[in-house]
This record gives C-alpha cells, sequence and structure tokens, in this order.
C-alpha cells in the first residue's frame, strides 16, 4: 500500500524552533523532537540549535548509536521538500556537459589542423624519400 509523506519545506520546519515545539532536519528527513528534548543525553540545547538548518553533520558528529537512530525514527513526521532549493548536482552535471560540447565544438572547428599536420608530414617524408 502507498504510504503518503508529508512533505515540509526548510521555512516551515525552521518555525517549529521553540521549547515547547521543536524540529529538527536530518540526511532529509523532518522530526518532531519536543517530546524528546529533556530526555536528550546531548541536551535540549544541542536540538534547540539545530533547528532551521540541515542538521545531519552535526548528528553525524555526534555518533550517535544505532538504537538511537531507531529511536529517532519514532519522531519522524515528514520529510523536506527540496523543491525550492536549486539542484547544485544538475548544475554541475550541466557545466561538465556544457565544457564537453564545447571541447567537441572546437575539435570540430579545428579539424583541418591535425589533417594538415598529417598532410605536411607524408609530403615531407614522400620529397625525403625520392631525394635519397
Ligand atoms: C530525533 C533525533 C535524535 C535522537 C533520537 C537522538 C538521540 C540521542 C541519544 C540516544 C544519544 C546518546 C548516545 C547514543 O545512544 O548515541 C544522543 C547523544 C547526543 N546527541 Fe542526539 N539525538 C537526536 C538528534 C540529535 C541532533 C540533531 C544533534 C545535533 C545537532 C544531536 C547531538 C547529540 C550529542 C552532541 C550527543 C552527545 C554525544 C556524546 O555525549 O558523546 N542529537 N542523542
Amino acid at each position: 500500500m502507498p504510504t503518503l509523506t508529508k512533505l515540509y519545506t526548510m521555512q516551515e520546519a525552521s518555525e517549529h524552533n521553540s521549547a515547547g515545539d521543536c524540529w529538527v532536519v536530518v540526511d532529509g528527513k523532518v522530526y518532531d523532537v519536543s517530546s524528546y528534548l529533556e530526555e536528550h543525553p546531548g541536551g535540549d540545547d544541542v536540538l534547540l540549535q539545530a533547528t532551521g538548518k540541515d542538521a545531519t553533520d552535526e548528528f553525524e558528529d555526534a555518533g550517535h548509536s544505532k538504537s538511537a537512530r531507531e529511536l529517532m525514527e519514532s519522531f519522524c513526521v515528514g520529510e523536506l521538500d527540496t523543491s525550492d532549493i536549486p539542484q547544485l548536482e544538475i548544475i554541475s552535471k550541466k557545466q561538465t556537459n556544457y565544457f564537453s560540447e564545447k571541447l567537441v565544438d572546437l575539435s570540430k572547428q579545428y579539424w583541418v589542423v591535425p589533417v594538415a599536420a598529417v598532410g605536411i608530414s607524408v609530403v615531407v617524408t614522400f620529397l625525403y624519400l625520392r631525394k635519397k
């Protein structure tokens, strides 16, 4: 059965940034940790400071255990809507394509150079052999 995942923008998630209403975003998922703030072994302050941004690096840096990661899933309320975030990967792929296309264009444009070089060396070799 298909499951419906609720999507939140970073803007929406960042509005939940207080001790009574605290959401964090880790690895593309949104977690409502309001009820866990006081129990969090790393402290409530780290969670409150992690609101309004992608806290994946901080979460990973803390070296969370497998059980912490399992517990985390019970707080998941949805996923991050990335449709409003520019896709850097796609842009860089486009740039790579752009440069390789340019290179192909240039080699098409300057095909005369290698052909002329080969032609000249053939003529020189021919003349040299004839002199002998
Ligand atoms: C739903 C989300 C989270 C859950 C369920 C969770 C749970 C836990 C648990 C169970 C621990 C104890 C150590 C372990 O078992 O790994 C812990 C420690 C810690 N957590 Fe979290 N955590 C969450 C999110 C975060 C985030 C977003 C940050 C950082 C921004 C963070 C920072 C820390 C730190 C600094 C420690 C202390 C590590 C230490 O003392 O060595 N946690 N967390």
